[in-house]
Formats: C-alpha cells, sequence, structure tokens
C-alpha cells in the first residue's frame, strides 16, 4: 500500500474497524474512505456495488460484520448466518467487480471444530463438528474464507483472511446481552462497584478458557499482513497463551476495584471449552502481539470511564 492508496475500511465504527482507522492513520494512511452502516447497508448488493464502482477502492480490510458474544449468537441464529453472509458477499464479490488490489477478511477462531487439540492450527479448520452456540456465525466465517479463496483461484484476486483470537479494547460493545465476556466483566465489576452490590453474576462455570487480544494488537497485524502476506492460507492472530473465565473474573475485579464476591450462574452456557490460537504461522511471518492482557484491561477499563455516558448500546 502507499500512503496516498485510497483504503477502504469496512465497519469503521465497530471495535476491530475502529483500531484499523487509527493504525492506518498513525502509519501515514491518508486516503481512508468510511461509511457508516446508515449511510451505506452492506446487506444490499446493489448499494455496494455502486459505492465501489463511484470510490474506485484499491485495498478493503472488512471489518463490518454482525457480532455478538455466547448468548447473543444463540438466540438470533438467523441475523447471525444472513447478515453475515450477505456484507461479505457482497463487499467480496463488489471488490472483484472494480478490480481492487487487496482485500483482508476478518473470521474468528470459532471456525474451529469445537473439541479440535490445541493449540488450534490453521489447518484444523473444517476437520470436525463446530460448537453450537455460534455454529451459524460460524459458518458464515468459513463461507468467507472459502469466498476468498475461490476467487483468488478461479480469478487470481489476493484476498487473504485473518482469523483473530477474542478481542477487546476501545469501542467495544458494553451491552450486558449481547456484547462478549471481557466488556461485559467491565461493566459488571464497575456498576456493583458505584451501587456497593454485594456481587457480580458471571455466566457459566468459569472452567472455560480464552485468548484475549487487544484491538490495537489486532490492527497491527492486520496492515502488517495486508502489506506482507499474499498467501491464499488462512492466518491465526493472537498471544499464544489463554485464562480461564474464573482468573479472568478476578483480574477484571482487581483492575475495576470491586471488593464482593463472584457468583456463576450455570443455566447460561460455557461455549467452546478452550480455543488457544498456534500463532506460529503469523510469529514466522514478522509479528508478534505487544500489549499485556491485564495493561490492556487497564486501557479499555479507563476507555469505558471516559466513555461510559455515551455508550447508549
Ligand atoms: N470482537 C471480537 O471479539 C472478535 C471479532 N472478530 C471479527 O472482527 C470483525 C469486527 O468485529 P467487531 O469490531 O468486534 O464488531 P463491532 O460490532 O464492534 O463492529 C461491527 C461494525 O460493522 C458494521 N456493520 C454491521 N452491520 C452492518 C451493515 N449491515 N452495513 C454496514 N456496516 C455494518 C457496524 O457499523 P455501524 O457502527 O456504522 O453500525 C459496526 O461498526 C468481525 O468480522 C468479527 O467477526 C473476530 C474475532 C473476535
Ligand atoms: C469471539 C467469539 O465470541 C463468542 O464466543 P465466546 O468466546 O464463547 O464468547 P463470550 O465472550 O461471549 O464468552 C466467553 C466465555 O465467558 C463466559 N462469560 C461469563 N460471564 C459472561 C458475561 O457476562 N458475558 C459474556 N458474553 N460471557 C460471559 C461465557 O459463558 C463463555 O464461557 C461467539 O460469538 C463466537 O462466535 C466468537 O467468535
Amino acid at each position: 500500500m502507499e500512503l496516498n492508496s485510497k483504503i477502504y475500511v469496512a465497519g469503521h465504527r465497530g471495535l476491530v474497524g475502529s483500531a484499523i482507522l487509527r493504525s492506518l492513520q498513525a502509519k501515514g494512511f491518508t486516503n481512508l474512505v468510511t461509511r457508516t452502516s446508515s449511510e451505506l447497508d452492506l446487506r444490499n448488493y446493489d448499494d455496494v456495488l455502486a459505492f465501489f464502482l463511484r470510490e474506485q477502492i484499491e485495498y478493503v480490510f472488512l471489518a463490518a460484520a454482525k457480532v455478538g458474544g455466547i448468548v447473543a449468537n444463540n438466540e438470533y441464529p438467523a441475523e447471525f448466518i444472513r447478515d453475515n453472509l450477505l456484507i461479505q458477499t457482497n463487499v467480496i464479490d463488489s471488490s472483484y467487480q472494480t478490480n481492487v488490489k487487496k482485500l483482508l477478511f476478518l473470521g474468528s477462531t470459532c471456525i474451529y471444530p469445537k473439541m479440535a487439540p490445541q493449540p488450534l492450527k490453521e489447518e484444523y479448520l473444517l476437520t470436525g463438528t463446530l460448537e453450537p452456540t455460534n455454529e451459524p456465525y460460524a459458518i458464515a466465517k468459513i463461507a468467507g474464507i472459502k469466498m476468498c479463496q475461490s476467487y483468488n483461484r478461479q480469478y487470481g484476486t489476493q484476498y487473504i483472511s485473518a482469523m483473530p483470537t477474542n478481542l477487546y479494547g476501545p469501542n467495544d460493545n458494553f451491552d450486558l446481552e449481547k456484547s462478549h465476556v471481557l466488556p461485559a466483566l467491565i461493566r459488571k465489576f464497575h456498576e456493583a462497584k458505584e451501587k456497593g452490590q454485594p456481587s457480580v453474576e458471571i455466566w457459566g462455570t468459569g472452567t472455560p478458557k480464552r485468548e484475549f487480544l487487544h484491538a490495537d494488537d489486532l490492527a497491527d497485524a492486520c496492515v502488517f499482513l495486508m502489506e506482507h502476506y499474499e498467501g491464499n492460507e488462512i492466518v491465526n492472530i493472537g498471544v499464544g497463551d489463554d485464562i480461564s473465565i474464573k482468573d479472568l473474573a478476578e483480574l477484571v475485579k482487581d483492575v475495576v476495584g470491586f471488593v464482593g464476591d463472584i457468583v456463576y450462574n450455570t443455566s447460561k452456557p460455557d461455549g467452546t471449552p478452550r480455543k488457544l490460537v498456534d500463532v506460529t504461522r503469523i510469529n514466522g511471518l514478522g509479528w508478534k502481539a505487544q500489549i499485556p492482557l491485564e495493561e490492556g484491561i487497564r486501557s479499555a477499563y479507563q476507555w469505558f470511564l471516559d466513555n461510559q455516558y455515551a455508550i447508549s448500546k
């Protein structure tokens, strides 16, 4: 990418898209194109193609998607499979129709089989049954990967796919019903501290393990892959280390300064027992995560404190 290349960041107000935008701006890229979902609904093919024809975009970061935590995925499976299939199909095909030079598609580590060996290597894709709570979303993501690979094979395009682990950071979704675990814990412990509540409820048993990557690290990896990776194979992005939900809850509790108890609501799903990613491929390309978990949680909590009144979700 040249510093004046025309780059479209789809989903620029979200956790990932906003971090990619910050990263590109910090690196000196000046010709950045963005649209909110109300300005351009990426589920509408005619509007998306017209936008690409008009803008003559050179590079695409596809960070627009229907995203949510374990319960949102479980409760709205039709929306998760439909919106993601539509958004990614429209953006990938419009990129092809208008000769976009390179596109980065964002998948997720939920594409791997629920009981795959750990750490999750890229080649474990499509080797087993998926986690039921997010199977429709995962199948949409797998379709996106296969669409990129198929366009590359048949049309000679350069569409690469990154598989990030669980993410957190500025512009995360703090809605307690729809969010992922880390923003939910930040908000729950903060509100319990403010209200002087005796305990905070955590979903599930606390035994599942997850790996957490700060969105600024992910954004850096996405820009790195756009500039340095041309392969057809998917690339995991993670830190290579995980933590149980119980230990994560203790850590967030300490950072926020809540002094009460933690109680586990086992009527809520645990989901995949573990999804630690193998980061050998991206480390081998020359990229490594930089932000330690505790430091990242401290900065995410500070962002929450600075922005909580703007959070209307
Ligand atoms: N969060 C996580 O833990 C993980 C995320 N990922 C992947 O990263 C990508 C980004 O996720 P994340 O940033 O967390 O998600 P967010 O929910 O924070 O942001 C998603 C963005 O997508 C845009 N969007 C949604 N629907 C439409 C639509 N119909 N038309 C146009 N834009 C739309 C929204 O735009 P607007 O704000 O304008 O409405 C929003 O800014 C996704 O592909 C996700 O699968 C992968 C692994 C983990
Ligand atoms: C990124 C990833 O995100 C989702 O999968 P997930 O990793 O299971 O995501 P999660 O962050 O929602 O939960 C992680 C763990 O944490 C526990 N947990 C405790 N207390 C809360 C809580 O208060 N909120 C939430 N959300 N979880 C909680 C929860 O029960 C689970 O055991 C999918 O959308 C999937 O498609 C996907 O790609």
